[in-house]
């Protein structure tokens, strides 16, 4: 960890995410299976194979990941970190998704408000030594004037941090969530504030998924850290992976889930998608009563229309996320108990992690709804126009980072208004299928611009100067 070059490792490009790529579970009889880590951080870096030589750093999250990290279990040029549970719990539920993601999303509302007590600064401590577990292992494994590639609001503490570490490697922090307001941001502690901007500055290029987060974080740096300093910041517009996607959505495991879906489904019926995280920023809840209202107002849509959402699980540590979970599958039954029949269930609700059933309705689909209160970009937005088999309209959120690219091709919808986006439905389940089918191809070309590995190569590039 000293910068002598004795202790300097090897890798010359290097990853850190506190999700990786794995996740490891324990099988009954004790081997260890591994499944794709879930999100939208995993699909983006995904495309950085053992080809680009990159060497993976991120945490152990699960009791299956700890023991492979014991066995010695894990996958070429990814380095899994076993931090101490307790203090690993600490810093992505307690600060990174209760207060971070919080902040960035602007999720409080009463009664749910930030409590900045001892037990706030207690977490705020693990949240610093989860960073500098990062840092280093980090000074550890890279080569002199390595290129280090810093993920996320986990983490950004960890540019600073390594920096004192090792001054002689490249340094970047890219956020794959929204940048909050000056207002919203110094709602944090000023003291913790100042930390999470000056540790994120140790960075030589800061990088965002739009304009809009990159603006919103210099003007906090303006506000609060007497600006950017040395630091560039750059925005790269994180793009769907349509090699990956259409290869993948047409293997057997997705053809089998496709057939029991339309069985589900019926015959003839427009198909409405969702897929997300078991998130409260992606506003399940309001899609769910928009659909409602859409039955309600629009009788003509009943038995013609079913609507697919898949949530799969996440962050459910939490208790407002499982309260959360919990809500989402009370409406879509109260829907379904207000107006399905014999032969309809307006609402197919899955609560469970499917890749490759994700990947089915995807084909299926011919309106995607994504409506989140605030996303960093929001990759479902530009998987779905790839995959659906016969083109599909986008409802969309402005307040997601795709909508600055999608935009135009799509019905645009505030949030918050559940009857706006009740009308955004029917004007997209009411689209001509040649006009739909256009629409789908401008919106898959502009999802497509910037495929992951370019994203990343770009990244690097510009990194290396
Ligand atoms: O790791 P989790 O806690 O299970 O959460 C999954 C990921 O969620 C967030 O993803 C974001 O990244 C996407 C790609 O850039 C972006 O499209 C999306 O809008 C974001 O929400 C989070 O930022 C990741 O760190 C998580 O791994
Ligand atoms: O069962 C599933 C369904 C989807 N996805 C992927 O999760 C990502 C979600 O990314 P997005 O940017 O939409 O949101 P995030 O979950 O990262 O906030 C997409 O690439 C999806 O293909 C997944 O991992 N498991």
């Amino acid at each position: 960890m000293a910068s002598t070059s004795s202790s300097f490792g090897a890798a010359q490009v290097l990853v850190a995410s506190n999700r990786g790529p794995v996740s490891y579970e324990i099988q009954e009889d004790g081997s260890l299976r591994s499944k794709r880590g879930g999100g939208g951080l995993v699909s983006g870096l995904s495309a950085i194979g053992p080809d680009a030589g990159a060497l993976w750093v991120c945490s152990a999250l699960s009791d299956g990941d700890r023991e492979a990290v014991r066995r010695g279990a894990g996958e070429d040029g990814v380095r899994m970190l076993d931090v101490p549970a307790d203090v690993h719990a600490d810093a992505y539920n307690g600060i990174a998704n209760s207060v971070l993601w919080f902040v960035h999303h602007m999720l409080y509302q009463t009664p749910l408000e930030p409590v900045f007590d001892a037990e706030f600064r207690r977490q705020w401590a693990s949240y610093e030594a989860f960073n500098r577990a990062f840092a280093e292992a980090l000074a550890e494994e890279a080569a002199e004037g390595a290129a280090v590639l810093v993920q996320d609001y986990h983490l950004t503490l960890v540019p600073g941090m390594l920096r004192e570490l090792r001054p002689d490697v490249r340094i970047s922090h890219f956020s794959h969530t929204p940048w909050a307001p000056v207002e919203y941001f110094r709602m944090l502690p000023d003291d913790i504030a100042g930390q999470v901007l000056r540790g994120m500055l140790g960075a030589d290029r800061l990088g965002f998924l739009t304009r809009r987060w990159a603006d919103a974080f210099t003007a906090c740096c303006e506000a609060l850290a007497g600006g950017l300093g040395e630091t560039v910041v750059g925005v790269h517009g994180l793009g769907a992976d349509a090699d990956f996607l259409r290869k993948r959505s047409r293997e057997a495991d997705v053809d089998e889930r496709m057939a029991a879906l339309r069985e589900q489904i019926g015959e003839g019926r427009k198909v409405v998608v969702r897929v997300d995280r078991t998130e409260l920023s992606k506003n399940i809840v309001r899609g769910l009563l928009a659909y409602r209202r859409l039955l309600a107002d629009r009788p003509e849509w009943r038995e013609r229309v079913v609507h697919v959402a898949f949530a799969y699980p996440s962050r459910q540590d939490l208790e407002v996320y499982r309260d959360y979970t919990a809500e989402v599958r009370r409406v879509a039954e109260s829907v379904n108990e207000e107006f399905g029949t014999a032969g309809w269930t307006p609402v197919v609700l899955h609560v469970q992690d499917d890749f490759a059933r994700s990947l089915a309705a995807y084909r299926l689909a011919d309106v995607a709804l994504v409506n989140p209160i605030r996303d960093g970009m929001n990759l479902v937005a530009k998987e779905v126009p790839v995959v659906s088999d016969a083109g599909c309209a986008l409802v969309l959120s402005r307040e997601a980072g795709a909508y600055e690219e999608l935009g135009e091709d799509a019905f645009v919808v505030n949030p918050y208004d559940v009857t706006g986006t009740a009308e955004a439905l029917h004007e997209a389940l009411s689209l001509p299928d040649g006009e739909r089918a256009e629409r789908s191809k401008r919106l898959a070309a502009a999802a497509t611009a910037l495929p992951p590995a370019r994203w990343f190569l770009d990244q690097l590039e510009a990194l290396r100067g």
